[in-house]
């Protein structure tokens, strides 16, 4: 029974303990599995990629270095090979020029004036249509002529002079002239006609279009800008050509004999156009042959092709870039869900979930903090343990959901009357600490912060649409004086709490050392009194209740009493309370109106005229749910006569939950069943509420009675308490009457009934037998009855 007691009693508490037992869990397990930071999808991808595009990004311009490098050899390797062809066709040409002009001066020498003629007509001339021939004398006067036109005199042209001079028999390249008569321009290549005796007799001359030796330029190769030249090594271009355009007479600084160029450059003859050139001196001949490749048109391709690269890896790079932003913007968010979860869930894990204050596992981080922190500075911290004084009532009678209303309300109060430094826990239940750091050690801040919170929560509160006030009890212990750690300020503290409900509740109780001792028999009491039950440690003395006039016994009060085997009989004062708050009560209870049920019906058995037993019903056992039922059961199982049952309530038990108590009432009223109320005077009944309370009997407290009859106050309450119930039409019965004199008091001022050690102390079953069997009559339990 006690086990099922104690599991009824931490149902809730285990179930939140259980609950923040999970979040806890959850919390270990949420934050085992978080990845670190830099594994967060949101910074690895990012990351990888700005990896990844760097890598590609140097493998793109190694690629288009690559191909650039493959573009140039490949245009330096072209740009060679035409050199080289150019070279052999304008060494060849130019070998053909010098072999017909060489002939033709034989023939002169042979045949004289008739020689060229002879000649074209045996087709021995190169094709006159390119070529012109003609034969000079001495004088330059042109003899002979493969040219229809009338030869000028050559006698003045550059040539004739230099041939005429000491020329040598070298074959003679002039430069790019106009002819005098057709304007064409012309390059002369002529050769010195010698008289038997060896002196200048003439010069032989062949003429032809400068374009000539241009011919070799192939546009599908070379471009509409390469460049192909032959320059006289006098620094004067015979001819030059880019695209259709050709020109000649330039005057350029000679190259270097044979310019192999790998790289395009600018080169004096190339009016600013890069070119990979190539400059061959042809062997014999008085020139250099030039071909050049611009570099624009080389690497066109390439350019194209390097451009088409860059914008598909630049398109490639920007898709991966923004794939990787939203899979980093998805990722990011779900990171940040899961940080807010996991902070929720921390949050949950550290705090209560009914009031939002800090729970039992924050609360020695925080003090652990404080103390070192009042360690560091020489502060002192006080911890306060708080339980509410009737909470369990009050959750038990009203409900789970008035009960959470009232710890939200205490919690807000409790934290709005402290200061933010401060930490308000709660431990579960309706158990609270409070830690109240940065106090100077012999300031009254804490005092004061104390009494402000026990103000606070016995403020009225509104529940379920009525008016009511909680108190609570308090134990405090303070750093440095009672104790260092906070294992040791907690359990103070704990000890002191426990010391101020003993002494009363709504009260606040300091540490002192001899209460830890007194809070050990208390949990050692408790842990007992859970097993005296089962034990068979009970047993119920009966007190009488006589008539004030005929001194007859009308009824009797059962008085549990607990003889422990140990400690010997304790008093019901000190075990009473500790199962009114542990909620053993309620199967206790059970059990003394079982036994006092079954014992009525056996006086009744043994032939002993029916009596009135009273039975003292708590609170927690009158409100709790079913208790209506028990009593019905006790008297079914039993088969004592209800009407001969009466139920002791206490005022405060009505006023808890007046319309509760009131249904209660009538339905055990129904069975037959009456009430008292117990302790008369001592609490703040509203006589209007009385008056509608089916009520059979007032009992003025033992309290009034102790001092009567001298003291007048006493008196004054005694009379108006008799004389009220008169008027309510009740019965007034007055407890602890030790002496005659409160005897009298009591019959004169009229009251009914009297109990008390003056007639008898509580006695066992059989004395009340024994008194009843010589008692007289009954006469006011029958007229009861
Ligand atoms: N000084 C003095 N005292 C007298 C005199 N006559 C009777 N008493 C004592 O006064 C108490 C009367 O009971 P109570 O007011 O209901 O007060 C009771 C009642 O509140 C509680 N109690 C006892 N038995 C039960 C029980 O079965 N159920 C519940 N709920 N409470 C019980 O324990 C309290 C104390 O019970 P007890 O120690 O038996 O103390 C009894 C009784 O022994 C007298 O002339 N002078």
């Amino acid at each position: 029974m006690a086990e099922k007691m104690e599991t009824l009693k931490t149902a809730r508490g285990v179930s939140k303990a259980r609950i923040s037992g999970l979040a806890r869990d959850m919390a270990r397990r949420a934050t085992r599995h978080v990845p670190p930071r830099f594994l967060e999808a949101y910074v690895f991808f990012p990351c990888v990629t700005l990896i990844f595009l760097l890598v590609f990004w140097c493998s793109v311009a190694y690629t288009i270095r690559m191909e650039y490098e493959t573009a140039v050899s490949a245009a330096a390797e072209s740009s060679r090979q035409l050199a080289d062809t150019y070279e052999a066709q304008a060494v060849r040409n130019l070998a053909e020029i010098d072999r017909t002009l060489k002939m033709v001066a034989y023939a002169y020498a042979m045949k004289g004036d008739h020689a060229l003629e002879e000649m074209e007509d045996r087709q021995m001339l190169p094709p006159a249509i390119v070529f012109h021939v003609a034969i000079a004398t001495s004088r330059g006067e042109v003899i002979a002529s493969s040219r229809k036109l009338p030869e000028p005199r050559v006698g003045s042209e550059p040539f004739f002079k230099a041939m005429s001079g000491n020329g040598g028999d070298a074959l003679f390249i002039g430069q790019v002239e106009r002819n005098a008569g057709s304007g064409a321009p012309e390059i002369v290549f002529s050769r010195r006609l010698a008289d038997a005796s060896g002196r200048f007799a003439g010069i032989v001359m062949l003429t032809v279009d400068p374009s000539y030796f241009a011919s070799a330029y192939d546009a599908a190769q070379m471009g509409r800008h390469g460049f192909l030249g032959l320059l006289g090594t006098d620094g004067i271009m015979r001819v030059e050509r880019v695209g259709d355009d050709i020109s000649w007479g330039a005057a350029v600084a000679v190259p270097p004999a044979r310019g192999v160029s790998g790289k395009p450059g600018v080169m004096p003859w190339d009016a600013g156009v890069a070119r990979f050139t190539n400059v061959r001196a042809l062997h014999g001949f008085p020139l250099v042959a030039i071909v050049g490749l611009s570099r624009e048109e080389a690497l066109s391709r390439f350019r194209r092709d390097r451009q088409l690269y860059v914008l598909s890896s630049a398109a490639g790079s920007m898709l991966l870039l923004v794939l990787t932003a939203i899979l980093s913007a998805k990722s990011w968010a779900l990171a940040r869900d899961r940080a807010r979860t996991e902070e929720r869930i921390r949050h949950m894990a550290t705090h209560d979930a009914l009031t939002g204050l800090p729970n039992r596992s924050l609360l020695r981080d925080r003090l652990d903090q404080e103390l070192e922190h009042a360690q560091r500075h020489g502060y002192a911290v006080t911890v306060v343990f708080i339980d509410l004084d009737n909470f369990k009532l009050i959750n038990d009678s009203l409900g789970h959901r008035a009960g959470d209303e009232l710890l939200k309300a205490v919690s807000s109060r409790m934290r709005s009357c402290l200061r933010q430094a401060d930490t308000v826990v709660r431990l579960g239940g309706d158990e609270f600490v409070l830690v109240l750091g940065n106090e100077s050690a012999d300031g009254p801040g804490a005092y004061l912060a104390i009494e402000r919170v026990r103000e606070a929560i016995s403020e009225p509160v509104e529940l379920v649409g009525q008016t009511y006030q909680v108190t609570c009890s308090m134990g405090m212990a303070s750093y440095p004086i009672d104790g260092n750690d906070a294992e040791t300020l907690l359990s103070h503290a704990d000890a002191a709490m426990y010391r101020a409900k003993e002494v009363g509740r709504n009260n606040s109780q300091w540490y002192r050392p001899e209460m830890n001792a007194r809070l050990r028999d208390r949990l050692r009491r408790q842990k007992q009194l859970g097993e005296a039950l089962a034990r068979d440690q009970f047993r119920v003395v009966y007190q009488p209740q006589v008539d004030a006039r005929t001194r007859n016994i009308l009824g009797v009060e059962a008085l549990l009493r607990w003889d422990h085997p140990a400690d010997g009989p304790i008093s019901p004062m000190t075990f009473i309370p500790l199962a009114e708050e542990t909620g053993l009560i309620v199967p206790i209870g059970e059990w003394v109106l079982r036994s006092a049920c079954r014992q009525g019906v056996r006086w009744r058995r043994a032939g002993l005229p029916p009596v009135r037993i009273s039975v003292n019903v708590s609170a927690r056992q009158f409100l709790h749910d079913g208790w209506a039922q028990t009593v019905a059961s006790a008297l079914e199982d039993s088969g004592f006569d209800a009407r001969h049952l009466e139920l002791e309530l206490t005022e405060s038990l009505i006023m808890q939950d007046l319309d509760r108590c009131v249904q209660t009432m009538k339905r055990l009223q129904d069975m037959g069943v009456r009430f008292s109320i117990d302790d008369f005077g001592t609490g703040y009944s509203s006589l209007s509420a009385l008056k509608h309370l089916p009520i059979a009997r007032l009992k003025i407290d033992k309290s009034f009675i102790r001092e009567l009859p001298q003291r007048e106050d006493d008196r004054a309450i005694v009379m108006a308490v008799i004389s009220m119930s008169r008027r309510l039409n009740l019965n007034v019965i007055a407890e602890g009457v030790e002496t005659q004199a409160q005897v009298d008091f009591l019959c004169e001022n009229g009251c009914d009934e009297i109990q008390g050690y003056y007639f008898s102390r509580p006695l066992t079953p059989a004395e009340i037998g024994a008194m009843l069997a010589v008692q007289p009559t009954v006469a006011s339990a029958r007229e009861d009855a």
